[in-house]
This record gives C-alpha cells, structure tokens and sequence, in this order.
C-alpha cells in the first residue's frame, strides 16, 4: 500500500480510537470531587492523618460516588452507593476485577494465589478452597480459638500478677498479633507458631510491619510508575517484582521466607493426603484433599497452593488483630456498654455451668446480643481494609441508590463508564452512610443492631450488610473465620477483664499503611499500637 494511504488509515483510526474514548468518558470528566492539585500527581500525594477523615468530608459534600484524579490525569471514581456497590460486587459477574496495582502487589506478596486470579481462574481457585470454609468446618475450630483466648488471658493475668483491682497499661495490638498469629497456625496449617510465648519465628519477623515499612507513603517515582503498569501487558508486569527499591526488595525477602516454609509443609501434607493417612482438620489438609480430588485440568498448581498459604498468612492474622485492638479500644472509651456486656456474659456462663459444660459453644456466643452488636459496630465504624480498588472490564453502566448531581447541575441516577475505569470502592464510605445507618452514623451505637431489624433497602456486603469484608464473587472467604474468633477472644477477654482509656490518654490515629492501623500519635516512630489500661475484674 502507498505509505501516505498507510498514514492516512493509521491516522483516521487513532483519530476514531481518541473520539470513542472522549466520548465514552464524557460522564465521566463532569462527576464531581475535590479540585485536584495538578495533572501529573492528581491526588496521590494528599494526606490525611486519619483514615476516612477526607472520604467523610467528600461524600457529604459530592455524594455518595465522587471523583478524584489519579496522576497523569486519569479519572479516579470513588464508590460508596449501594446500588452501584451491588451491580459492580455481585451482579456484574467478574466484569469489575481487581485493578492492576493491587493484583501487581497482592502478586508480589502472596504469589500467583487467590488475590491475584481472575475470571475463570479466580473462581477455579474459589471452588477449591471453598470446602475449608465452610460454616460447619469453621464452628468445629471453636475449641482452638478459645484455648488461644485463654492463654492470651492467662498472659495479661500474669502481667497483673493476679491480684484483683490491679491495672497496667497494656499494648493490646501487640498480644493480640501474636495471638491470632498462633490461631491461623493451627487452625490453618496444624502448626505451632509459639507467637504468644515469644518464640523466635520466621513468619512473624517476615510480616512485621511489611505495610508500614513498604506500601505507606510512597515516592513520588512510585506514584508514577504504578499508574504507567495500567499500560504494560500482564506478561511483562510480572517481572515488576525484580525491580530495585525498598518496597520490592521487603516483598522479595518476604516471599522467600515464607515459600520455603510453606512448601515443606504442602509437601507433607501432600505425601500424607497420597498415602490415604491424611486426617488432619485444619484448612491447608482440607485444601490438599479438595486439590488431590479435582481433575488434572482443574488442580491448583504448586505455585498456586503455596501462594494461598501465603495469602491465609497475610490475610488471617493482623487483620482480626487489628479489629480487635479497634474493639476493645471503643469499649474502652464506652465502659458502660462493656459492663452490660460482662453481665451478659455472666448469664450465659452461668447457663453452660448449669449444663455441666466446660465452655460456651457457638450457639452460646451467638445468644450474647450485646456482645454481638458490639462487634458488628465496630466491624462497621473501623473497616481495617478502608478502600479497595476495582477496574472496569468494558463500557458499562452504574445505577444509583442515591442520586448525584454533576457539574453542568444535572442530577442522574445511573452513571456510564467507560472499559477501564478506575474505581474505588469505598467499604469506610459506605459503613457510615447516614442513608443506611442513621444521622448517628458516626458514632458507636451497637444497639442500632439490636433495635433496628433493617438497614438500607439495597443490602450489600456478606453480613449484617457491612461492607468490611467487601461483597459478591471476590468478598472476603475468610470472614466467618474472624467472626468466629473475635467472638471466643472477646467474651474471654471481657469476662476476665475491664478495658479503659490510659490516665495519659494518647491521642490513637487510624494509619493507612496498607491495612488501618492505629498508631499513637506522639509515638508513630513505634509503628502500630493500641495501649489500653486493663485491669482484672474484681
Ligand atoms: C476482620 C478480619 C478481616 C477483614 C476485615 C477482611 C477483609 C477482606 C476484604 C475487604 C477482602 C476483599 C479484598 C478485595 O476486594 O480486594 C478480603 C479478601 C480475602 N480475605 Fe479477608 N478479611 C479478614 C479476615 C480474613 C481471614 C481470617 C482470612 C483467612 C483465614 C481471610 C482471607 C481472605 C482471602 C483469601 C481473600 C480473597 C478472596 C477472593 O479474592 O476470593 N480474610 N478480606
């Protein structure tokens, strides 16, 4: 062909490529949001002390999707509306996948698991480990998780040296890592990881911090060169892990670690499961003997099973932690409710005592209406995975619970974006809408569970219609687990103790350093923390 009509054709085609998209994105440029502070940074580099603090102050002012400017000029969607949440979470299939920078990263930390697979890859991976998380398999580790709650008490206990009326001030967080740390050992691999009697431990050392020390402020280089991966093709991308940099060298050291360690106990899990003697209960076993009965097509490949014992590692233990320390820490600041809450639990011990039994079962946990509403409370005021990012799979249409008003003043109840799209969404946002939850959304008020049956008329979310552990194909598999275990350390911990705010009262700030964080303000050199005054109950 002539060179000037090969020109002509490549031109015409950009040019038509250039209106497409500048027309697909015209919804797009007049959703409104906060004036962004330049092209190249967009609002990456905004900072807020506190997470959620700005997300609050947007949402009220823009609306319950609102916009904010990814570097290089791209749109940023943010989304806490119900009816967009439902269609892009559970109705639009795998449309919505999680965005580049979070598999790229997820990737880098975990490997090619869970976190990371997508459309018929992700839900192959889903079905497999699915039998381990079943609600039957998950009430059976009841035991494990309230011997775990006991040796915790039984440390604070010695810290008190016993004597009732004795008070310290306490790192709650600190214990309740390690504690939860040992839990996921057990119940997820039938190993003891000894966390809580201070046994050096590789896992740990390897996860300590890792957030804080690599995702929290990122470089300006970063920045930019995580928005130029949405160009690069996945093949290539994977190679982002050999870069140099501090974040990719934390992860890299990480991943070695826990690898070797996962591989050696697959491997034995494996032989056991071949050899027809494996009768282990714990959720790797479970998963062993689920991958063994698949089809050669359907099996999860070595890589893949280590990359899930990884990702049960990273996503089984600070997470309940964290919750926790952001539980006790509201009870401590309403003591009131924590004493109704030990009545409560008194009652019901005194039930099992009548019944001849040792300890409370999962149906006695979950007749502790006040204990319930509690965490259910805090789950919603303190999502620890604040925002999670999604990306649009084609051109599509987001419809609306709660109309928005865009900037030439036209109000729409349903918003199209273009195949590409960036967005948020938004589990702080949504958790505190005053559309759902009432004009007290930001305050803790657990008896909004007991007293009022519904909230909002699109539910979303997989319980109590709470966005905390996100919703629809991709929702966190592993919440009946921490739901389980925040209740048996709970009740033990309230039983035994009283929780209050420390006479110097520090001034806790919710850090965003991958997961929400407290820190004390005048101490974040210390990385995370939650000290508490606790003292025995008399
Ligand atoms: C309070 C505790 C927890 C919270 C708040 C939480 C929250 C979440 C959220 C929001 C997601 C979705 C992430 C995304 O969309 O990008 C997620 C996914 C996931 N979580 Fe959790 N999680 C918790 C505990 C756990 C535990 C205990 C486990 C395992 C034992 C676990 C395993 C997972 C896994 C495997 C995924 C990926 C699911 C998939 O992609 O299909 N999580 N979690």
């Amino acid at each position: 062909m002539d060179p000037q009509v090969l020109l002509l054709v490549a031109g015409g085609a950009l040019l038509v490529l250039a209106v497409r998209r500048w027309l697909a994105g015209r919804w797009l440029r007049k959703v409104r949001g906060p004036p962004s502070p330049g092209w190249l940074l967009g609002h990456s580099k905004e900072f807020e002390l506190n997470v959620g603090d700005l997300e609050s102050e947007y949402v009220a002012k823009y609306g319950a999707v609102y916009k904010k400017m990814a570097p290089l000029g791209e749109h940023l969607l943010h989304v806490a509306d119900p009816k967009a949440l439902q269609y892009m979470l559970h109705k639009s299939g795998y449309h919505f996948q999680k965005s580049v920078v979070s598999r790229t990263v997820s990737g880098e930390i975990t490997g090619p698991g869970i976190l990371v697979a997508q459309n018929q890859d992700h839900s192959r991976q889903r079905k497999i480990m699915n039998p381990a998380f079943t609600a039957a398999q998950l009430r059976s580790f009841l035991p494990i998780f309230r011997s775990s709650a006991q040796k915790l008490s039984q440390k604070w206990q010695d810290i008190l040296q016993n004597e009732p009326g004795s008070s310290k001030k306490i790192n709650v967080l600190a214990t309740l890592t390690r504690c939860t740390l040992d839990i996921i050992g057990e119940v997820g691999f039938d190993v003891q990881f000894g966390a809580m009697d201070e046994k050096l431990n590789p896992v740990m050392e390897a996860y300590k911090d890792m957030f804080a020390d690599s995702i929290a402020f990122p470089s300006t280089f970063t920045v930019l060169f995580q928005r130029l991966w949405y160009y690069i093709p996945t093949p290539i991308l994977k190679y982002v892990k050999y870069m140099p940099g501090k974040d990719h060298a934390r992860f890299r050291r990480t991943l070695k670690i826990i690898n070797e360690y996962s591989k050696k106990l697959i491997d034995e899990k494996t032989e056991a499961v071949l050899a027809g003697n494996e009768k282990k209960k714990d959720i790797m076993s479970i998963l062993v003997k689920a991958n063994s009965a698949e089809s050669q097509k359907e099996r999860l490949t070595d890589e893949e099973m280590i990359a899930q014992m990884a990702t049960f590692l990273l996503a089984g233990h600070e997470t309940t932690a964290s919750s926790m320390s952001w539980l006790l820490w509201e009870l401590s600041r309403h003591t009131e409710y924590q004493s109704k809450m030990r009545e409560e639990i008194k009652a019901v011990r005194a039930r099992v005592a009548a019944r001849g039994d040792q300890d409370f079962s999962v149906s006695d946990l979950d007749s502790m209406t006040y204990c319930l509403a509690a965490q259910k409370e805090v789950l919603r005021l303190h999502p620890i995975a604040y925002m999670t990012e999604r990306q649009a799979g084609r051109d599509d249409v987001l419809p609306l619970a709660y109309p928005i008003t865009l900037s030439d003043g036209e109000v729409v109840n349903e918003l199209p974006i273009p195949k590409g799209t960036t967005l948020r969404v938004s589990n702080w946002a949504y958790n505190r809408l005053p559309q759902i939850w009432g004009p007290d959304a930001n305050e803790f008020n657990p008896m909004r569970f007991i007293e009022q049956e519904k909230m909002g008329a699109t539910y979303v979310g997989v319980t109590s219609n709470l966005m905390t552990f996100s919703a629809g194909l991709q929702a966190c598999i592993g919440w009946r687990f921490s739901i389980i275990e925040m209740q048996a350390l709970l009740v033990e911990l309230i039983e035994k103790f009283e929780f209050s705010i420390p006479e110097d009262k520090p001034e806790i700030i919710r850090f965003a350093g991958g997961l929400m964080t407290p820190l004390v303000a005048s101490e974040m050199h210390l990385g995370s923390q939650m000290p508490l005054q606790v003292s025995l109950v008399q």
